[in-house]
């Protein structure tokens, strides 16, 4: 008998779950049998489409036996089994991506723990919520050799040699006295009910049945009554997504999603679509009320599962769905796809891009409906998800006007997120401008941005874009319908000759005050200038969007890559009309104006939400400023 240890982070998961998590155990009974489920779903693949599988039997079914004597609840499948290699695989360690960042995330709150824990699926080790030893004998479909691996869940697990009749997986649980509830048929059928009823295999238990009396035709008992136990199927076992829509109710979907999502919450929405045409496929896709943890990972979750014709194909496959809908969760499930589909076909696949292609459309205008005729649950959608559907502006072009519809944006001129829609309607018809500003800052910085000054004067919405995907985005979104999008920097207001004149002219009396800027600031700003777009604030920044290198820059930020090539020098601007600005232009104090610089240009680039180079060196310089005017 060979001794092993549970690899760390498995060991951690298995004491939060028998040392922390006692709310919700019976979610115990949901991910076995999902496990079961899933077993049963490879070998019916391997059956259908290997040759080196063609003589295994496939008779699929899963057994619950609760023995109250014995105190163990038993769960059987006839699936694809495991050998030793993955006994040692599977059950003593966790390969799934983000565990870490799960564990971390684990507050000792039992509330908010157990939902983490519904969002990232316990599985296996979730029966030693309910179990203080368990068994599994397992053998492969194909293989000779059964295996049994038994553990107490206390940091080791040993597997030896054993014997199973056939193919398949045995788990007993040998359940401590306080769980002994699990034991009781008619609580383990409500579990089975409630997040089981509808995965595509048959789940049987012993039932007693009441056998009433017999009588004669007098009336004259002449057999009591009795009870029998009957083996009996407790499960629909009926896959939802293949039965008509008004056959079910929400309840029905609500738990489907439970048994599909691992989830314990209730889901934001479903959308349940069959489309027969010319390829007839059927997809029931979820949207979850909260993100799961692992969204913005690299290695997040797939939540989509592909059937062929009810046959379970893959979990794992990240371009079913575009990324940017990777919050769906849910079934795709067709007949006019080859069952032996590798990924690679499914990539290049004809029938799967127009599966996937339609699906896109559905959900988006789906989304459209939601956004129109439920505004709080699309509120709670676009909090959730808002920014993982923004990366479909760049990633879907062909469906980019959609999603911008879909988008809410903080503006300038309301406290609160708009529709798209009900910004475009206070956009100018004449000029059809869409002006937006963005930056890594605060909302309330960035509203405040010196920038957006002239446009608080004149009365026009901007959208003010402060989330870190944004400053990529929408750089690359030009244009909407008829309208124009336009960066506050580069938005020109019609300005007539005689008050350019003028404006010329009085720049050309802050020459000197420009020359002595740049001579103090030399190589940290590209140049200074005046503007006359400013009210309030003495300076701001500006982008030479000319200059090569600040495109090279930009294109470096766009393919993911801003730490490569630095942004050049921005320009320093001045508001000739800033009594501050006055003062300074008539200050013949060059150390003053030396000071006044360094900190003018600082407090630009706190406005852009910039880093200071040297905030020592601004704070000194500061204090020397406010020390004269003391
Ligand atoms: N009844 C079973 N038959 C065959 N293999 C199983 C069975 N139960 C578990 N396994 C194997 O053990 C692995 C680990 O199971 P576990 O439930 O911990 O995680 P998971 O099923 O991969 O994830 P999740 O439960 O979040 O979906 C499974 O991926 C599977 O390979």
């Amino acid at each position: 008998m060979a001794k092993h240890q549970f690899q760390t982070e498995a060991n951690q998961i298995l004491n939060l779950m028998i040392h922390s998590l006692y709310s919700n155990k019976e979610i115990f009974i949901r991910e076995l049998v999902s496990n079961a489920s899933d077993a049963l779903d490879k070998l019916n693949m391997l059956v259908l489409t290997d040759d080196a599988y063609k003589g295994v039997e496939f008779s699929p079914r899963i057994d619950i036996v609760a023995d109250k004597d014995a105190k163990t609840l038993t769960i059987k499948d006839s699936g694809i089994g495991m050998n030793e290699q993955d006994l040692m695989n599977n059950l003593g360690t966790i390969a799934k991506s983000g565990t870490k960042a799960f564990l971390e995330q684990m507050t000792g709150d039992q509330k908010k723990d157990s939902n983490l824990i519904g969002q990232f699926g316990v599985g296996f080790y979730a029966c030693f919520m309910v179990a203080h030893s368990v068994e599994v004998i397992t053998k492969k479909a194909g293989e000779e050799q059964a295996y049994l691996w038994t553990s107490k869940g206390d940091g080791e697990f040993e597997i030896e040699k054993a014997t199973r009749d056939s193919h398949g997986t045995t788990i007993i649980m040998h359940l401590n006295d306080d769980d002994a509830e699990f034991l009781d048929s008619y609580r383990i059928e409500n579990i089975i009910k409630k997040y089981s009823n509808h995965i595509p295999f048959a789940i049987f238990m012993d039932k007693e049945k009441y056998i009433p009396a017999k009588k004669d035709d007098d009336g004259n008992e002449i057999e009591p009554s009795k009870n029998e136990i009957e083996n009996v199927q407790i499960n629909r076992a009926n896959a939802l997504w293949t039965i008509s829509k008004s056959e079910i109710k929400d309840e029905e979907y609500k738990d489907f999603y439970s048994s599909i999502a691992h989830s314990s919450e209730e889901p934001l929405t479903w959308m349940h679509n069959k489309a027969e045409g010319a390829i007839e496929y059927t997809t029931l896709f979820y949207i979850p009320s909260k993100a799961p943890m692992d969204i913005y990972r690299v290695d997040y979750q797939t939540g989509i599962k592909l059937y062929i014709n009810r046959v379970f194909i893959t979990d794992d496959e990240k371009e079913l769905m575009p990324t940017y809908m990777r919050f769906l969760r849910g079934v795709i499930d067709s007949k006019d796809l080859p069952l032996n589909v590798s990924r690679e076909i499914l990539q290049s696949n004809a029938v799967m891009a127009k599966i996937r292609n339609a699906s896109v459309k559905k959900v988006l205008s789906e989304l459209a409906k939601m956004a129109k005729n439920e505004k709080d649950k699309y509120e709670n959608f676009f909090k959730e998800f808002g920014n993982v559907l923004k990366e479909g502006l760049y990633s879907d072009y062909g469906n980019r006007e959609k999603i911008l519809e879909l988008m809410k944006f903080n503006t300038l001129k309301s406290d609160e997120t708009v529709m798209f829609e009900d910004f475009l309607k206070n956009v100018d018809e004449e000029k059809k401008e869409i002006y937006y500003i963005t930056g890594k800052t605060s909302l309330s910085m960035l509203k405040n941005s010196p920038a957006l000054e002239r446009f608080k004067s004149r009365g026009i919405d901007v959208l003010v874009l402060n989330e870190e995907i944004d400053t990529i985005i929408f750089p690359m979104i030009t244009e909407y319908k008829e309208y124009k999008f336009v960066h506050v920097s580069d938005a020109k207001f019609g300005e007539n000759e005689d008050e350019k004149k003028a404006e010329q002219e009085s720049a050309k009396e802050f020459e000197g005050l420009v020359k002595e800027l740049k001579d103090s600031l030399g190589d940290s700003v590209k140049s200074v200038e005046v503007t006359f777009d400013l009210v309030e604030s003495p300076v701001k920044l500006k982008e030479d969007k000319e200059d090569p290198a600040y495109m090279m820059a930009q294109m470096m930020k766009q393919m993911g890559q801003n730490t490569v090539a630095p942004a050049p020098a921005p320009i320093l601007q001045i508001n000739p009309k800033h009594e501050l600005i006055l003062k300074l232009k008539n200050s013949s104090d060059q150390n003053l104006i030396s000071d006044a610089a360094h900190v003018l240009l600082d407090q630009a680039k706190l406005f852009e939400g910039l880093e200071l180079d040297d905030t020592a060196g601004f704070i000194t310089r500061l204090n020397r400023i406010i020390t004269k005017a003391v």
